[in-house]
């Protein structure tokens, strides 16, 4: 067995080179660092160039009426395009200047502190800061993982890498945040191009974003209301990249959980007053189911074709009627389509239910609770394709309350109590991805998480807040029609009876199982034959 003393120390054989030789050498390599560097940051080399040349040519007036021109012509974009202005301009600009000055400075503390940084060959290795965008809210930093790192290593640090940077909020993506635009005018092929460069697929980049501004500390606005709803976008809520939310409503049950006094109310009545033009056209039917005795949605009952708020009873038929509205359209719209289309003569049916606990655990009478269980299964699980949809609020998600929450495809989620209540609300996994649901400030009325489609990773928003006022105001603006809650009448009219297949003719087996004899007289007419007679 080899002993400490058996063990010999190697040392690599040292080259003795001439100072003649050393010295260019050490010059072709910083020429060649430089070249690298310059060929790594073409907008800064050039930039820098430019204004080296104006300089040489016209000195220091030179730069100051170029400062001036570039200035100007800065405003007039912003003025006419602040979109194109931010995306081109003052972004990449803002996230140059902020990757200097904040980012790089901090950047291998950072790292190191937060457990990014790995050991490999007895060297530090640490992501690489590729690159940052801001925009008037967001920094967005395209961020190299090391070798054998996941987004869930950065994703498991979010928090800490938000107060690292000084900011509070901050989310980890895997893939580039923003969706790719559509393009369209004549430098469309050009854009496209560029897009396609911009948002092709980084494995191995993961995009951390840090909430500079938080656009949602002030009160969303009402949204104006769409002229006809558009199901696929309805404009609830505000997301802390200043765009808006929109829900897709089509052919989905949406579920909303929050803690008591956390503005699930403003959700639903968002989503309600995105649908105000759909409701007076028709296009749209309402069943509202209010347990708390219309504390909520009172206000709003000329909308509503049908309105259910005092007796449980009452909540329990609302349910059964959307039941047989879900039958009947199955029936009717078997083998010619596989989604319905609303239409006023054949309306979407949104049954909005504000605290779903009321009805699924908290009611006593078990007879009611196990028919409205029922009902409530039925349109959860067949009635999207058919455009019954159920929409619900509710405080406590856990299985026992809600034992249907897994057949609500999209989920919202407000202020939470509980940590583990995050996973239950908007599925497996999603407060690790960032929806710290349960650590909203005591101010974050309305806000909450919602996941994005296309993307694991969840957004903030907030919604809008609907007044008192505004609610009545919408409930004589947009009153539904008087034979709104007739549709169980056109149901009684319109379905037919079910199509019935005539059966096929017989084939004769090819061994007969009974003896022809006895086969002849089971066919025999027995009246023909003289059969017992009465
Ligand atoms: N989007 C919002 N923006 C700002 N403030 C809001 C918002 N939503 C709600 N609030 C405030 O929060 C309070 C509680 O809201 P809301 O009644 O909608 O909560 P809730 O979760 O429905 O409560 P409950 O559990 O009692 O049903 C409201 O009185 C309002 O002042």
């Amino acid at each position: 067995m080899a002993s400490a003393g058996d063990l010999m120390v190697i040392r690599p054989k040292r080259l003795k080179l001439p100072l003649w030789l050393v010295l260019p050498g050490l010059l072709l390599r910083w020429g060649w660092r430089a070249l690298w560097w310059c060929l790594r940051h073409p907008v800064t080399t050039a930039s820098t160039a430019f204004l080296l040349a104006v300089y040489l040519d016209h000195g220091w007036q030179g730069l100051v009426t170029l400062l001036v021109l570039v200035g100007g012509v800065s405003a007039v974009w912003r003025w006419r395009h602040e979109a194109s202005w931010w995306t081109w301009f003052a972004g990449p600009l803002l996230g140059w200047f902020r990757r200097l000055t904040v980012y790089r400075r901090v950047w291998r503390e950072a790292m190191t502190l937060c457990g990014l940084a790995e050991r490999y060959d007895h060297q530090t290795v640490l992501p690489r800061l590729l690159s940052v965008r801001s925009d008037p809210a967001l920094d967005v930093l395209a961020v190299r993982m090391v070798r054998g790192q996941t987004p869930e290593d950065f994703q498991r640090v979010t928090s800490n890498l938000a107060y690292t940077f000084g900011r509070r909020h901050a989310r980890v993506y895997s893939e580039y945040p923003d969706d790719r635009p559509t393009r369209s005018g004549r430098w469309a092929w050009l854009l496209r191009a560029v897009d396609a460069v911009r948002f092709r697929d980084r494995p191995s980049v993961v995009y951390l974003v840090l909430v500079r501004t938080d656009a949602l500390r002030a009160v969303v606005p009402p949204f104006d209301v769409p002229a006809v709803p558009d199901f696929a976008a309805l404009p609830l809520a505000r997301r802390d990249d200043l765009s808006t939310w929109c829900l897709h409503l089509l052919a989905t049950h949406v579920l909303v959980g929050g803690a008591t006094r956390r503005g699930k109310g403003s959700v639903l009545w968002s989503l309600v007053r995105a649908l105000g033009n759909g409701v007076a056209s028709g296009l749209v039917r309402l069943w509202v189911i209010d347990p708390k005795g219309g504390m909520e949605f009172a206000m709003g009952r000329p909308m509503f074709a049908r309105f259910a708020c005092k007796s449980f009873e009452a909540m329990a038929d609302l349910l059964d009627e959307a039941v047989t509205v879900m039958r009947e359209r199955q029936a009717r719209l078997a083998g010619s389509v596989r989604v319905h289309t609303p239409t006023v003569a054949d309306p979407l049916v949104v049954v909005v239910i504000d605290e779903m606990a009321a009805l699924t655990a908290y009611l006593q009478d078990v007879e009611l609770r196990k028919r409205i269980a029922a009902s409530l299964g039925l349109l959860l699980s067949q009635g999207a394709g058919v455009g019954v949809l159920v929409v619900a609020a509710l405080q406590d998600p856990r299985k026992e309350v809600l034992p249907f929450r897994d057949l609500f495809p999209t989920r919202i989620a407000l202020g939470l109590t509980e940590a583990s209540q995050v996973d239950m609300v908007l599925g497996d996994g999603a407060r690790n991805r960032g929806a710290l649901a349960d650590q909203m400030p005591r101010w974050a009325k309305g806000v909450g998480y919602v996941i994005l489609d296309g993307s694991p990773e969840p957004a903030r928003v907030r919604f809008s807040y609907i007044a008192d006022d505004e609610i009545r105001a919408m409930a004589v603006r947009f009153p539904a029609p008087v034979d709104a809650a007739d549709i169980l009448a056109q149901v009684g009219r319109e379905t037919a009876p079910e199509p019935t297949r005539p059966s096929l003719p017989r084939q004769r087996s090819s061994g007969p199982l009974l003896p022809d004899a006895l086969l002849n007289l089971l066919r025999q007419d027995p009246d023909k034959d003289g059969g017992e007679q009465a």
